[in-house]
């Protein structure tokens, strides 16, 4: 829902205005390159206005509410708005007011939330809300019986001054949030296709990195589906970072995985974790990223209690990231809806469990290098070097 004549996305940000000026320069450039790409490859037409606090999209009428999915799609934006520009005087102001209200009122309770973002001008946020609210009511009274409530409208009417432009707006539309994507170091992130490890890459890509996804092809333990699986979740993320190469690294691990299946009970999900953190490791190294992410939250599964992190998590020198440890699993699921990745994780892959009947809870570190192959690292090595570049086609 727009005011009559909106052909601009107003864009706030949140995290990136506690930096410093030349830092939030730097990532309000960001920011606009990344608005830029998204509404490129929605083919949305639009151009983006680098303005200080406020990156603008100016684009159509009839575009004005898909420029405004892909703004709310940006990582680093916090809401955005489709809007109208006025001059910035209170009787234009009200003007364009009064003209949403006649197209979008329709009963109940209303609110003027006025703002100034410059202090200097000749009227208050107050006046802006009280006359306008007044215009407003004046506008539909003879057809509605209107009602101001401030705490929880039925509808907003946003009006946000600046010394040269006003921007009126009925509401907002909440974005993720964090940080532009690009402005932190990328990360490896491990990628199962299952439901949990998407999640974490987008909760990574939103502070800011960008995420070169690693899956471990599982041999007779994964298969076609499997990967297929993996790699769709990986291109419905990319949707959110078409500037950004996603393209996945498929390692081979069919052959470890079936000797650790072999060869050993309790520990073998968590060797094959060293395996797959090792193999991640190689690739970071390869690519110059700075961390692991993967979909672990604390207690989920058995292999994933507080001990055994301690003892898996010592075969690497970078830092595993764990967005979701702290996260309930409906949380995640709920998240996995949001994003779009839910429904490729859970197709239906038909593959073998790795997983043994019984499951190490309380690895120790010594035992598990007792029982472990003694070539695990070697293997992880030789994997990591014959891992094949997949283009997810996006
Ligand atoms: N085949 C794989 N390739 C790459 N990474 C993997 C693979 N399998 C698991 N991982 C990584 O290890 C983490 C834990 O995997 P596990 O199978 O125990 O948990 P999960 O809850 O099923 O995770 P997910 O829902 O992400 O599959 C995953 O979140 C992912 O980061």
């Amino acid at each position: 829902m727009h005011p009559p004549g909106a052909d601009t996305v107003l864009v706030r940000h949140g995290d990136v205005n506690t930096k410093s000026n030349t830092v939030k320069r730097y990532m309000e450039g960001i920011l606009v390159e990344n608005l830029e790409a998204l509404l490129d490859d929605r083919e949305v037409p639009g151009d983006v206005e680098q303005r200080w606090n406020r990156p603008l999209i100016h684009t159509t009428e009839d575009d004005v509410e898909a420029a405004l999915e892909a703004a709310t799609d940006a990582f680093g934006v916090v809401s955005a708005s489709a809007c109208r520009r006025v001059e910035p005087e209170p009787d234009a102001i009200y003007e364009v007011l009064v003209e949403a209200a006649r197209e979008h009122y329709d009963g109940g309770t209303f609110a003027v939330d006025a703002r100034r973002a410059e202090k200097d001008l000749p009227f208050t946020s107050e006046d802006i809300a009280r006359e306008g609210g007044t215009a407003i009511w004046e506008a539909v009274q003879e057809e509605f019986e209107p009602e101001v409530d401030l705490d929880d409208p039925d509808i907003t009417f946003g009006v946000e001054v600046h010394d040269d432009v006003a921007f009126v707006y009925l509401g907002s539309v909440d974005g993720p949030g964090g940080l532009p994507l690009g402005s932190q170091a990328p990360m490896v992130a491990l990628v199962s296709g299952g439901i949990d490890s998407p999640v974490a890459a987008y909760e990574i890509m939103k502070r800011g990195s960008r995420v070169i996804p690693v899956y471990v092809d599982l041999g007779d333990y994964g298969g076609p589906d499997h990967e297929a699986r993996a790699m769709e979740t990986v291109a419905t993320l990319s949707r959110y970072a078409p500037n950004f190469d996603m393209n996945v690294y498929r390692v081979p691990g069919g052959e470890t995985v079936a000797l650790l299946a072999e060869t050993m009970e309790e520990g073998r999900m968590l060797s094959l974790r060293r395996f797959f953190y090792r193999i991640a490791e190689h690739i970071a190294e390869h690519t110059n990223a700075s961390g692991i992410v993967t979909g672990e939250a604390i207690g989920q599964k058995s292999s994933q209690t507080g001990q055994n992190f301690a003892a898996t998590s010592r075969v690497t020198d970078l830092p595993i990231h764990r967005p979701l440890l702290t996260w309930d699993k409906q949380d995640i699921v709920a998240r996995a809806r949001e994003i779009g990745t839910y429904d490729d994780s859970t197709i239906n892959a038909g593959c073998n469990r790795v997983a043994p009947d019984r499951a190490e809870t309380n690895a120790q570190l010594e035992r598990l290098l007792e029982v472990e192959p003694d070539d695990l690292f070697e293997r992880a090595e030789v994997a990591a070097r014959e891992a094949t570049l997949i283009d997810i086609g996006s």
